[in-house]
């Protein structure tokens, strides 16, 4: 399996913010994971990604688990965090050649593959500008570019798309369904278009617990649109 969640739990002070929640991807999925603001959804990420401890439960990444083999873990990852923490005061290219080197790469292959994902991210423009420079839609490419530079197996990106205009949002959706061709995907978002967009399965949580776990075509089956299954199982009562 790319990604296995078993019985994942975290809890901050008295509120479990992840209760108890379980889902597999296999290889080349790719998956939206939607839920209401405060559902849990970049907890659970974050877990994934090595950057939060649960407090119980088993998190695995192509089989390694992100506890005991935390290493290749996040070799196998690559994650775009909701608030994408970027040097604003490096180049592009600079700063992707810096990303590289922190994952080991170099030379000349580090170069092919910061121009090939720099092609890949629509970035050609942008390469000799400072990131503080850009546009946000921009900076969420360079994040996007980022994440996947050293080829990852697994994508992690959260809500890759906020806050773009609808090219940005068009175009960003497109890098992500390149770069996610031969890669599993799992993304969260509060736009349903984009699911309809890229998905192949949706995964709803509500209150840190799976509500949904169903293929696109399964939920079209229902009769009812995304957004109705969606308020369905989501409202607070
Ligand atoms: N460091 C923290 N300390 C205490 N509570 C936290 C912390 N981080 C998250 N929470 C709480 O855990 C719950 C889940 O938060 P999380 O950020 O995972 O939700 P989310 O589904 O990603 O929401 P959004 O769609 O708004 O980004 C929220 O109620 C949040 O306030």
């Amino acid at each position: 399996m790319s990604i296995e969640v078993t019985n994942l739990t975290k809890v901050y002070g008295t509120q479990r913010a992840v209760d108890g929640i379980s889902f597999t991807l296999k290889k080349g999925e790719i998956v939206g994971f939607l839920g209401p603001n405060g559902a849990g959804k970049s907890t659970t990420m974050k877990i994934l990604t090595g950057y939060l401890k649960p407090t119980e439960g088993l998190a695995k990444v192509s089989d390694f688990d992100v506890l005991t083999q935390p290493m290749p873990a996040r070799r196998a990852i690559g994650y775009l965090p909701e608030h994408n923490p970027l040097y604003l005061d490096m180049y592009v290219a600079e700063f992707l050649l810096f990303s590289g080197k922190l994952y080991g790469m170099g030379g000349a292959a580090l170069q092919a593959r910061v121009d090939e994902v720099i092609a890949m991210c629509g970035l050609e423009p942008e390469r000799r500008k400072k990131i503080g420079q850009l546009s946000k839609g921009y900076r969420q490419r360079v994040g996007l570019a980022q994440s996947f530079l050293h080829n990852p197996d697994v994508l992690i990106l959260d809500e890759p798309t906020t806050g773009l205009d609808p090219n940005q949002l068009q175009e960003i959706r497109e890098v992500i369904r390149t770069a996610g061709k031969d890669k599993t995907v799992l993304f969260s978002t509060h736009i349903m278009q984009e699911v309809e967009a890229l998905c192949d399965r949706v995964i709803i949580i509500n209150r840190g617990k799976v509500v949904s776990d169903s293929s696109l075509q399964e939920l079209r089956d229902t009769g009812d649109s995304l957004e109705e299954i969606f308020k369905k199982l989501t409202q607070q009562a």
